[in-house]
């Protein structure tokens, strides 16, 4: 019989599993599977039962917000045999989701888990760490350690935080040589984003055009400290257009890239607090999981 180990954040989004739940596992049982069930207990749970569990499993599916699929991707990731992961999104943006068109309904996702077909996509490598569709630090990421759930008033936090700025040396910033392919950029940054997604905060097109999950590159956005007033202002304006059409905004894509900073950076992983390295190397591993994704 085949195996599946089924992991799930009982507290994620509103707890919205709790009704689900009998029907979720049942649509597993149907499709074949024997189903071990296992609600994490704190966090890491997931990460270190996916790396530890996996290769005796045919299929891992997690069900949770952002923060259990970033687990379940690293667990997987440093796992000594992969197997497919499914995911039933249950946190409050599910960017990723939407991405993957992952059914934003529970029992339609835990279908496209079960029966419905493989997708091979990239993982961000940061460090030793791994995310699957953001890597980012400065302004608008202070907010979004605490919950998802904030990522969807970055922009508007974003537009506070420079907006009440009294002047512009007070918007924290960081020094830093970024290198990718042949190109070196040496700024003071304010943001920075890395992403394998088509939306970030809940805002499609916010990473750029164009986008595939599974080509190996990241789409690249790296906004400048405005300069002046006047560079503030088509900062905000790019924004909240969501088109790049200022010399403050570098966007590019890349399959690696390495940030050297003069200080400590904090950064989030997939909306979650990832460290704060003073070097970090970024790099896709191209199609090094499959997700299951609806048919
Ligand atoms: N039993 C638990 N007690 C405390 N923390 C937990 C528990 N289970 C999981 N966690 C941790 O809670 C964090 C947030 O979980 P998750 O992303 O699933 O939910 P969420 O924050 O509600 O979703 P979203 O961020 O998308 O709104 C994760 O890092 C996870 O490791």
């Amino acid at each position: 019989m085949k195996k599946l180990l089924f992991i799930f954040n009982p507290y994620s989004g509103k707890a919205q599993i709790k009704n689900k739940l009998l029907e979720i596992v049942d649509i597993m049982v149907k499709a074949g599977y024997e189903v071990t069930i296992y609600p994490t207990q704190a966090r890491a749970d997931a990460l270190n039962l996916v790396q530890k569990r996996a290769k005796k499993y045919d299929l891992v599916v997690c069900s949770g917000g952002d923060g259990t699929l970033d687990e379940a991707v690293s667990g997987m990731m440093l796992s000594e045999k992969k197997v497919p992961l499914g995911y039933i999104p249950a946190g409050s943006t599910n960017d990723f989701a939407n991405s993957l068109k992952i059914p934003k309904d529970m029992v339609k996702a835990a279908k496209a888990a079960v029966s419905g077909k493989k997708f091979a996509c990239d993982v961000g490598k940061f460090n030793d760490s791994f995310f699957i569709y953001v890597a980012a630090f400065g302004i608008f990421t202070a907010v979004s350690y605490k919950t998802s759930q904030e990522w969807k008033n970055i922009l508007g936090h974003a537009a506070y935080i420079l907006e009440g700025a009294k002047s512009l040396h007070e918007i924290t910033s960081y020094h830093m040589r970024v290198e990718y392919e042949d190109q070196v950029i040496e700024d003071e940054f304010i943001y920075g984003m890395i992403t394998n997604s088509n939306s970030v905060g809940g805002f499609k097109n916010m990473t750029g055009k164009n986008v595939l999950l599974d080509d190996g590159k990241f789409e690249v956005t790296l906004i400048r400290k405005p300069k002046n007033l006047v560079e503030l202002n088509e900062i905000l304006a790019s924004l909240s257009n969501m088109i790049d059409d200022t010399d403050a905004i570098y966007s590019f894509k890349s399959d690696c890239i390495t940030f050297y900073a003069e200080e400590k950076v904090p950064w989030t992983l997939d909306g979650e607090y990832g460290g704060n390295p003073q070097e970090v190397k970024i790099s896709n591993q191209q199609q090094a999981l499959e997700i299951m994704v609806k048919k």
